[in-house]
């Protein structure tokens, strides 16, 4: 079971969030377009990146511009394992797949798909013969676009796309170590991931990994996993 975890801003508590049992590693690259979320510096995206490898932990950089050719610069300079698409205004398309692999050959592509409603199936559907990973999360927060919403949504809908997809599904929206496990037994995702619920938010709005709550999102994870035999 992989274990997602956004979003990392410092060297330090992205080694700590990967020694704590973190598979995936997300981080939001500074990029031009998009909503005014925290962001991080390109040449501190290359330090976490080496820190990930020494690892073998995946970089997930997530796109929150909706300007695909922004996307594609930030993929050829940054060379992520995963490139995570989260714009509610664009959508990865068969040609956005292609000009990817054109840059970076050894990046794997996740898109993310909103789930209010059964339509979610269909849209997911829609993306699944060119994308690598499917994140299935809630929104749809005014500043935020798709995610980062730390609500869930209708469990049963994912549950439905995990059986009607070839791509990996990552469940996302709401996740934490009270409800992970639930969450898996529900929907039996390739992967899960957590940003609200695993993490501090100062009176600024600024975010830091909780670390005690990541190690138990990940135990709980990997826990109910293996009595599924995931
Ligand atoms: O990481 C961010 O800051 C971010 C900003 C806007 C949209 C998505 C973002 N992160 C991507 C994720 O996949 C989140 O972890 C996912 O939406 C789950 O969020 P939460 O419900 O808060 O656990």
């Amino acid at each position: 079971m992989i274990k997602q975890l956004y979003s990392i801003i410092q060297v330090d508590e992205a080694i700590k969030t990967m020694e704590a049992g973190a598979d995936n590693i997300g981080l939001v690259p500074m990029q031009m377009g998009g909503v005014p979320r925290q962001r991080v510096p390109l040449y501190r995206v290359d330090k976490i990146h080496e820190e990930c490898k020494k690892r073998g932990v995946k970089m997930v950089l997530i796109m929150l511009t909706n300007d695909p050719d922004e996307m594609i610069d930030l993929a050829r300079r940054l060379q992520p394992e995963i490139l995570h698409i989260a714009g509610d205004e664009y959508t990865a398309d068969e040609e956005f797949a292609k000009r990817l692999k054109e840059v970076a050959p050894h990046t794997e592509l996740m898109q993310a798909v909103l789930v209010d409603n059964k339509s979610a199936i269909d849209r997911a559907k829609k993306v699944d013969p060119f994308v690598d990973y499917i994140l299935l999360d809630s929104g749809l927060a005014a500043d935020t676009g798709i995610g980062a919403s730390g609500q869930t949504h209708d469990w049963s809908i994912d549950a439905q796309i995990v059986k009607e997809v070839n791509a990996k599904v990552i469940e996302a929206g709401g996740m934490g170590p009270d409800n992970v496990a639930e969450a898996i037994k529900a929907i039996r995702p390739y992967g899960v991931d957590s940003l609200t619920k695993t993490s501090i938010k100062y009176d600024d709005g600024y975010l830091e990994k909780d670390i005690p709550k990541v190690k138990a999102f990940c135990e709980a994870a990997d826990k109910a996993a293996a009595e599924l035999g995931l």
